[in-house]
C-alpha cells in the first residue's frame, strides 16, 4: 500500500513517536510525505520515505494529485487544530479530495492508530481492487 504520513510543526514530534511505534508495520509499505515530516521520519528511524515538497511549498497538493491518479491508499495527516497554517487551502483541498476518492484519512492519532492496525489485519486490501 501507498501510505502518505504528514504532520504540522506542532505534531511532528507525535508523528516521529508514531513512526518509531509503528515502524514494523510501516516498513512493509510505500511511505510518501511532505518534505519536513519525511526528512524528520527518515532520521528518527531510517524508514525509506519518497519526500515530496515541504507543505507550505506544495507537497500538500502533490499528495492530493497522487489520490486523484489512484496512488494514495492511506493518508495519516496530524494536523494541528489551534494554529493557522499560511496554505490552508491546500489542506482543505487535500481532505477533500480523500474524501471524493473514499481514501482512509486519520487527522489525529487516535485514528491513526486504528487505521494502521487495521491496515495489518487487512481491513484495508479492498484497496488492492481499486488498483486491478
Ligand atoms: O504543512 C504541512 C502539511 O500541511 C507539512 O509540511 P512539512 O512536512 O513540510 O512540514
Amino acid at each position: 500500500m501507498n501510505i502518505a504520513l504528514i504532520a504540522h510543526d506542532k505534531k511532528k514530534d507525535d508523528m516521529i513517536r508514531f513512526a518509531i511505534a509503528y515502524k514494523k508495520i510501516l516498513e512493509k509499505h510505500f511511505l510518501y510525505a511532505t518534505g519536513t515530516t519525511g526528512k524528520k521520519i527518515i532520521e528518527a528511524t531510517g524508514l525509506k520515505v519518497h519526500c515530496f515538497n515541504s507543505g507550505p511549498l506544495g507537497g500538500d497538493q502533490q499528495i492530493g494529485a497522487y489520490i486523484s491518479d489512484n496512488k494514495m491508499d492511506l493518508v495519516i495527516f496530524l494536523r494541528d487544530p489551534l494554529t493557522a497554517q499560511p496554505h490552508e487551502p491546500d489542506v482543505s483541498a487535500l481532505l477533500r479530495l480523500s474524501d471524493v476518492y473514499s481514501i482512509p484519512l486519520a487527522t489525529n492519532m487516535g485514528t491513526a492508530e486504528i487505521l494502521l492496525r487495521g491496515l495489518e489485519q487487512g481491513f484495508l486490501d479492498w484497496r488492492n481492487y481499486r488498483h486491478n
